[in-house]
């Protein structure tokens, strides 16, 4: 049986030139900062997106986290959306690992308003915790894959800068949210303190992602990084495949953002009364499920009796993501799965 897994775009597999490289790097130890492999993706990445340094950690959500545990203290209430990454998926981490509460907004279109965020800043007053860190998203994940523009990412770092107050930005689809917007990576981050993104994800490397910011920032995190045990040695290995993702693979994210619009220009022509579908904006599709007709575990388990492989994302949504390992012809199987199964 033909097989399409559209889980997620975290399942890509290294591309055949990516394992070469990977076999050839050179490295060292990087606890040392001798891993000259990793040292040329940080100092790349860093230039990439307009930031004096950058640390290449094992996943996005430790360089989140990292990110939490050094701009802030223990203590502090940071803010964010009730639908980030950060909030909804990352295990708690921030309160377990840093001691901070979050104070949380509605971004379900991807990112909160600026009046809402002054709201919530804290003053200055005895009863009150600081407001040590801002975190936004971009693409927003549980918003639909949406990017969110360099004008409404600026209206927040303004409100942020006018307060003192940092500003990470969630970027694990960041070169996803670069290619629908059309603009250099470095000014859609100009005006945030720290950005992480992922390696791993569409850019297909099989592990890694990017924290960058201040070089003070920088070292900070690094250190926090080694407290967590994620000093790793000779990482060149797994870097060497991040240097090919950067190098030829972020263009090619247009190929997965067409995939997703096919997909859903093939779901709805099919006009199936139980399944409409959300707006397209990057390499998501949600599917919205009536769940008078089907509930969303029906459609799930009916797709995957025939291969099809998608993520449950809330009562009556589905979660679709379009990435390198698939076709074509993968979305087309889709659409006949759909259009035979689904048509009640
Ligand atoms: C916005 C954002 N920020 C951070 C991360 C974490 O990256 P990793 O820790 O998986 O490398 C993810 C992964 N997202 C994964 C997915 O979408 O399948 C799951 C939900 O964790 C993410 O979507």
């Amino acid at each position: 049986m033909q097989v399409v897994d559209l889980r997620s775009d975290t399942i890509t597999k290294p591309t055949l030139k990516m394992r070469e490289v990977m076999a050839q790097a050179e490295v060292g130890d990087d606890v040392y900062g001798e891993d000259p492999t990793v040292n040329r993706l940080e100092n790349m990445a860093a230039e990439l997106v307009g930031k004096e340094a950058a640390l290449f950690v094992p996943s996005g959500t430790m360089g989140n986290q990292l990110a939490v545990m050094t701009h802030t203290q223990p203590g502090d209430e940071i803010i964010l959306g009730q639908e980030s990454h950060i909030f909804y998926y990352e295990v708690g981490g921030f309160a377990k690992l840093s001691g901070v509460q979050a104070r949380t907004l509605d971004d379900s279109i991807g990112i909160f308003s600026g009046d809402d965020l002054k709201s919530v800043i804290r003053d200055d007053n005895i009863h009150y915790p600081k407001t040590g860190l801002i975190c936004l998203e971009n693409t927003h994940n549980r918003a639909g894959g949406v990017a969110i523009t360099k004008e409404k990412t600026d209206m927040i770092c303004k409100v942020a800068q006018k307060n003192n107050i940092p500003i990470h930005l969630d970027g694990a689809r960041l070169f996803n949210a670069v290619i629908q917007l059309d603009i250099e990576v470095k000014e859609l981050v100009k005006n945030v303190d720290s950005v992480m993104f992922c390696l791993s994800k569409g850019l297909a490397a099989p592990v890694g992602s990017i924290l960058a910011g201040s070089k003070e920032f920088i070292e900070q995190a690094r250190k926090n990084r080694k407290m967590l045990g994620g000093g790793m040695r000779q990482s060149g290995i797994i870097a060497a495949a991040g240097l090919i993702a950067l190098d030829e693979r972020v263009e090619e994210l247009q190929v997965d953002h067409d995939l997703a619009n096919r997909l859903a220009k093939g779901i709805k022509e099919a006009g199936l009364k139980a399944i409409d579908i959300k707006e397209v904006n990057t390499n998501f599709v949600i599917l919205e499920v009536d769940e008078d007709v089907y509930t969303t575990d029906e459609v799930l388990e009916i797709l995957a009796e025939h291969g099809v492989k998608m993520t449950y994302f809330g009562s009556g949504l589905i979660r679709a993501v379009t990435h390198k390992d698939l076709s074509v012809g993968d979305i087309d199987y889709v659409i006949e799965v759909m259009n035979g199964e689904l048509l009640v």
